[in-house]
């Protein structure tokens, strides 16, 4: 009986009629469910993009200004490119930049790297580029607590007066001799010197490598700003090994990391031969610091020889060029708009009357010296960009961001942005003024920073009269950007010092 039913169910699932409206209903859901409306990711707007190299073609060597151009042409504030396959979003408003770095700060809270950037600082045993987690944030408060606290900044204030009178006796000799004045120059060695004094205790002449240090640092910083296209198309990745490029990275890192271990050795037996209880601790040093961090774990955090090298690399190459950087355009932007000039000159002069040595207490009473490197910051954002990446999925804008997207905030295009600036002498909110960063990667060497900008600008102006070489008119000064990292000018400021006071 049963042997029947199966015979009869097996004729009618096999008999043609059937079969042909079992594929049929088949086919219908089938297609059904490949047609059905899926829930699309709402992502940023993207401009037209080329296969392989996304949108890699639009961009020119001043990267900021191509980001800027893209965004004014479609009229985007958001918006996603492709880095080769990379997904890359771009932020050029005040409010997109708010919500990332202060809104989804912790979501944001990682840094990119490349193959560069880990070989040079150390395989991310630094600060900047550290991802974010239990070892970067108490390196970070050791860095706003100890390394670059008020106190510390404090403590460094003759070393930042003795270099700039320094500086004076250097450009004073030019101007008798009525030679111009390489001024770039003077002030990147300048913020070397004093970084170099307030990390090790003293300068490093050139016997000792120290202005082979300056060089190699300017390299270090040349590496890092240098566009590697095999970052972003993985199967081009062989031309950084053929061209030389790789070879180049290991031979700094090499000579980087043989000249900081020195340092530190030098240090080390110093300390030996010292009796550390009688030493003043009001006058450590960077390297002093994260030595006893070494030597006694008392923050938690364990830090070793590499990390050590990696802090302090991140240290100079956070805070030379950058700041030297800001007095170059200070001057720049001074020398094209001479009534800016007259009035900050007056200003200085007028508080310090004939005293030649400027202190803190001075510097405070500036307000017009203060609102000129505010000014050249928000015009001339030394770090054009801020980088981060996604550590899980948010919502920006109303736009998703996958976890390990790379964010890319335009700071100088921000500083910029007439919809911030429309009033320029308006002092800017926290969000439309964005040269330190913001949220928890900001700069943690604002202090550091801005100390040595005031007291140099004010004494620059306040002793010498100043003119462009050979008849030059103010405004045939250039403006020129060098792209890189940090963006300084492409020609080095040459100006003559026509009379000096002191
Ligand atoms: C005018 C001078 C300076 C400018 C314009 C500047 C700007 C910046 C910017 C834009 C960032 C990234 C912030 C972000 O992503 O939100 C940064 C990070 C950093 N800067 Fe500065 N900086 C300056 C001076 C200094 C100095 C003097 C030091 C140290 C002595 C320093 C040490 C650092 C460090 C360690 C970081 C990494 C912070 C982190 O990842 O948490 N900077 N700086």
């Amino acid at each position: 009986m049963l042997i029947f039913q199966q015979k009869q169910i097996d004729e009618i699932l096999l008999h043609p009629f059937t079969l042909s409206l079992i594929i049929l209903f088949s086919l219908y859901f089938c297609t059904k469910w490949l047609l059905k409306p899926r829930e699309k990711k709402r992502l940023p707007p993207s401009p037209p993009k080329l296969p392989i190299l996304g949108n890699l073609h639009q961009l020119r060597p001043l990267v900021h200004r191509s980001f800027q151009s893209l965004g004014t042409k479609y009229g985007w504030p958001v918006m996603l490119l492709r880095f080769g396959s990379q997904p890359v979003i771009i932020i050029q408003s005040a409010d997109a930049a708010m919500e990332i770095m202060k809104t989804h700060d912790l979501a944001f809270a990682n840094k990119p790297h490349t193959y560069t950037t880990r070989r040079l600082l150390y395989d991310l045993k630094d600060i900047s580029i550290a991802p974010y987690g239990e070892y970067w944030r108490k390196l970070k408060s050791v860095c706003i607590l100890q390394l670059l606290s008020t106190k510390m900044v404090q403590s460094f204030q003759l070393i930042r007066e003795e270099e700039t009178a320094l500086l004076m006796k250097k450009i004073k000799s030019c101007s008798s001799s009525g030679m111009p004045v390489n001024l770039s120059e003077l002030f990147l060695s300048l913020t070397n010197d004093v970084i170099c004094r307030s990390a090790f205790g003293r300068k490093h002449d050139e016997a000792e490598g120290g202005k082979k240090f300056l060089i190699l640092l300017t390299e270090v910083l040349q590496l890092m700003g240098n566009f590697s296209i095999g970052e972003f198309i993985p199967c081009l990745s062989w031309i950084n090994s053929v061209n030389g490029f790789n070879n180049r990275v290991e031979k700094v890192v090499k000579e980087v990391d043989c000249f900081l271990d020195r340092v530190i050795q030098e240090h080390m037996n110093e300390g030996m031969q010292s009796d550390d209880t009688d030493k003043d601790e009001s006058k450590d040093n960077f390297l002093d610091i994260l030595l006893k961090l070494y030597k006694d774990n008392t923050t938690g955090v364990s830090i070793d020889r590499e990390n050590i090298k990696a802090i302090i690399l991140d240290i100079f190459a956070g805070g030379t060029d950058t700041t030297s950087t800001a007095l170059e355009w200070a001057m720049t932007e001074l020398l094209r708009h001479p009534m800016a000039m007259n009035k900050l000159q007056k200003e200085v002069r007028e508080i310090l009357r004939d005293k030649q040595d400027i202190t803190s207490h001075d510097l405070e009473k500036m307000h017009y010296l203060k609102a000129v490197v505010k000014e050249t910051l928000r015009y001339h954002t030394p770090i054009p960009f801020l980088a981060r990446v996604a550590r899980e999925d948010v919502k920006v804008m109303g736009y998703e961001v996958e976890a390990g997207t790379m964010i890319i905030t335009n700071a100088w295009a921000i500083g910029r942005d007439p919809a911030s600036w429309d009033e320029p002498d308006r002092e800017g909110l926290d969000f439309e003024l964005l040269p330190f960063g913001a949220g928890r990667r900001r700069c943690p060497g604002i202090g550091f920073a801005m100390a040595s900008v005031e007291l140099v600008l004010a004494n620059v102006v306040q002793k010498f009269e100043w003119e462009l070489p050979g008849g030059m008119k103010r405004e045939d000064l250039d403006v020129i950007e060098q792209p890189g990292v940090t963006m300084h000018r492409k020609n080095p400021l040459s100006v003559i010092a026509t009379h000096c006071y002191f």
